[in-house]
């Protein structure tokens, strides 16, 4: 394997107001490799923004080191570069969020050439550039607009192109489509994607909506209280959850939870259960419902299902309730696992309640 072209080790930041301590990032070591679509998810608060941003020193940690591309920015508690050359190696770190931070008052090509000015390269061989990156997020007709002239999407793509004067190696992307329409913000993120595979541009996403991870990431970890709890392989992570909360993200999007609040789960009979199942490609096809029924005799209803394809791959996901008593239900999550489908009990209400 190439070696990670992030790499954060032991990383803690601590923050101290008055006499609170905040801890907001513990103990958390991420190694990204060239080329990663890195999701970050958690719950406001989790810390993920304080632990993308020890990426490039914008914050120092209070423990931990700092690899990037080959260069140890920080360990042994101290910045081990010059602040010249944090400035030159920050600048190979692109980075957008959720405001889109555009100078209102200039154009959107004056936009773009902002970034380039400590670039060695002369004004034409700027201009052509900032052309060339604007043309790259398709925006190359509307150079000349204002930034007040653009849709939201539109204004995230010029701050994209921003980020990407300086020839990053590295994007991170801060909640930067969490204002975004969905239409919007499929836009950006498969930009993303688009950037990834063309450039070889390794993006850090992070975000709080699991859809926008599953949409483009191939990589995946998920933080709570300041810990990465589970990470991994995006499919890995979404077939096999460990932690409670990664089932919450897995199985709550949006549409399945709207789907199961209309849903009076509080009602459901002392012979009844509610379980997600979460299948991958070969399954998606087998009607495992109806093989529950012909082979064991429990009946099922599904309150919820749905398809997609994550890093490629089709994974279904199936929300039911397994009616019978509790030997039959036993018996039907055990067939279930053997039929390589992973199961969770859904009893704790939090997963609607969010
Ligand atoms: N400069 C700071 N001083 C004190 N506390 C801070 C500071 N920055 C962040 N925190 C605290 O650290 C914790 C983690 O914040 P962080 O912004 O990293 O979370 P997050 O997961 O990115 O959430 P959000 O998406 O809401 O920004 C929070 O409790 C926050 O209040």
């Amino acid at each position: 394997m190439a070696d990670p072209i992030i790499n954060l080790q032991d990383i803690n930041v601590t923050f101290k107001q008055g006499k609170k301590v905040v801890r907001a990032v513990q103990d958390v070591s991420l190694a990204i490799q060239p080329g990663d679509i890195y999701g970050i998810v958690g719950y406001s608060g989790a810390g993920k923004s304080t632990l993308v941003r020890t990426i490039n020193l914008l914050q120092k940690p209070t423990d931990g080191t700092v690899t990037v591309a080959g260069d140890t920015f920080f360990s042994d508690h101290r910045q081990q570069i010059s602040n010249k050359e944090l400035q030159s190696k920050r600048r190979k770190i692109g980075m957008i969020f959720q405001h889109f931070n555009l100078l209102n008052e200039t154009s959107v090509i004056e936009n773009v050439l902002f970034a380039l000015k400590h670039s060695d390269l002369d004004d034409d061989a700027q201009e052509k550039k900032t052309l060339e990156l604007l043309d790259l997020v398709g925006l190359k007709d509307k150079a000349e607009f204002y930034p007040v002239q653009l849709s939201g999407g539109e204004q995230q793509r010029v701050s994209i192109a921003r980020a990407l004067a300086n020839d990053p190696q590295i994007l991170i992307s801060d909640e930067a489509t969490s204002a975004l329409d969905p239409q919007n913000t499929n836009q950006i993120l498969d930009l993303l994607k688009r950037l990834n595979q063309k450039i070889g541009l390794t993006v850090v996403l992070i975000t709080h909506e699991m859809d926008a991870v599953k949409r483009v990431a191939n990589k995946i970890a998920v933080m709570e209280h300041g810990k990465i709890i589970e990470k991994g392989a995006l499919q890995d992570v979404f077939l096999r959850p460990k932690e409670e909360l990664t089932r919450q993200f897995v199985g709550g999007s949006l549409a399945a939870i709207d789907t199961l609040k209309a849903f009076n789960l509080d009602h459901l009979n002392d012979n009844e259960e509610l379980f997600q199942l979460v299948y991958n490609g070969n399954n998606v096809t087998q009607s495992i419902i109806v093989e529950l029924y012909k082979r064991l005799n429990v009946e099922a209803s599904i309150l919820y299902g749905n398809v997609e394809v994550l890093s490629g791959q089709p994974v279904g996901t199936l929300f039911i309730v397994v009616k019978g008593d509790k030997g039959q239900r036993d018996q039907a999550v055990d067939f279930l696992k053997q039929s390589n489908v992973t199961v969770t009990k859904i009893d704790d209400r939090r997963i609607w309640n969010e």
